[in-house]
């Protein structure tokens, strides 16, 4: 029986990764596959990885039917085992629905990644579904940790460098833990994954290295004081 299986944690976690590992290993055990994202960082129509894997993937934008698409390439000849869907929180509930169509009638598996809520905390509407939907949701092997040393499990968006907590809620780009480690500065839109403690305090690692620095603190000494107690508890 095929499976919809939804692969789910925050940004820089390893889903693109485990999505190209896992469309390689079932190829090497004979099966075939559709790659499947939407808006991957890279720009292009394709899967890439922070570890440097790319291949390419049908793009899906928001008028593509799964179900259509996947029964016109079985009669075309193609053929289809599973589906790798990256960046699934971009896709529509409808979508979702035809992918879950396909498990269900054409015996596909279909192999979902995305990260589950947005900036504000808020789910996306592709990965709502999916958790309504799928037979499985697992979440990748490797942590990313907020600064303070804590898993890592919602995503923050910088805006010249401060989190903001209001925009689109798509907005396409990537983590600035390297570029900050390499000295450069800050992308205008950028993201960082924090701990929900963090999260709620807007208490990105740039807030957190000002406050601890001998500079002026950028914020209210009550501030200061909490983020102070909180440390000492660590
Ligand atoms: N130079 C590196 N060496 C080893 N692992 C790395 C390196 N750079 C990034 N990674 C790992 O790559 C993973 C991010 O992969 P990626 O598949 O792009 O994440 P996601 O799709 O979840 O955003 C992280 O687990 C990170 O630790
Ligand atoms: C939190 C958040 C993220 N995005 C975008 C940023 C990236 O392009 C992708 C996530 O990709 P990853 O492979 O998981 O790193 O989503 C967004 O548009 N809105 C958000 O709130």
């Amino acid at each position: 029986m095929a499976d919809l299986v939804f692969f789910t944690g925050p940004m820089d976690c390893g889903k693109s990764t485990l999505a190209l590992q896992l469309d390689h290993t079932q190829r090497v055990g004979g099966r075939a596959g559709l790659l499947c994202t939407s808006q991957d960082r890279s720009g292009a129509a394709q899967i890439s990885s922070r570890l440097g894997l790319v291949e390419p993937a049908v793009e899906v934008s928001a008028d593509l039917d799964f179900w259509t698409h996947v029964v016109h390439a079985l009669t075309g000849g193609a053929r289809i085992d599973y589906l790798i869907c990256d960046e699934a929180q971009f896709y529509t509930a409808v979508q979702i629905d035809q992918l879950a169509r396909i498990v269900d009638e054409l015996s596909i598996d279909v192999y979902a990644f995305g990260i589950l809520s947005d900036f504000r905390t808020q789910l996306f509407p592709g990965s709502k579904r999916l958790v309504e939907l799928a037979d499985r949701i697992e979440t990748p092997q490797v942590q990313p940790l907020c600064w303070c040393g804590q898993q890592a499990t919602h995503n923050a968006r910088t805006v010249d460098g401060r989190m903001v907590t209001e925009g689109s809620q798509v907005v396409v780009g990537d983590t600035t833990s390297e570029i900050a480690a390499a000295g450069e500065p800050a992308p205008e839109v950028g993201y960082e994954v924090l701990c929900r403690r963090h999260h709620r305090r807007r208490m990105t690692r740039a807030v957190a290295q000002a406050t601890l620095s001998p500079e002026p603190l950028p914020f209210g000494s009550d501030e200061a004081d909490e983020f102070e107690a909180e440390q000492s508890a660590f």
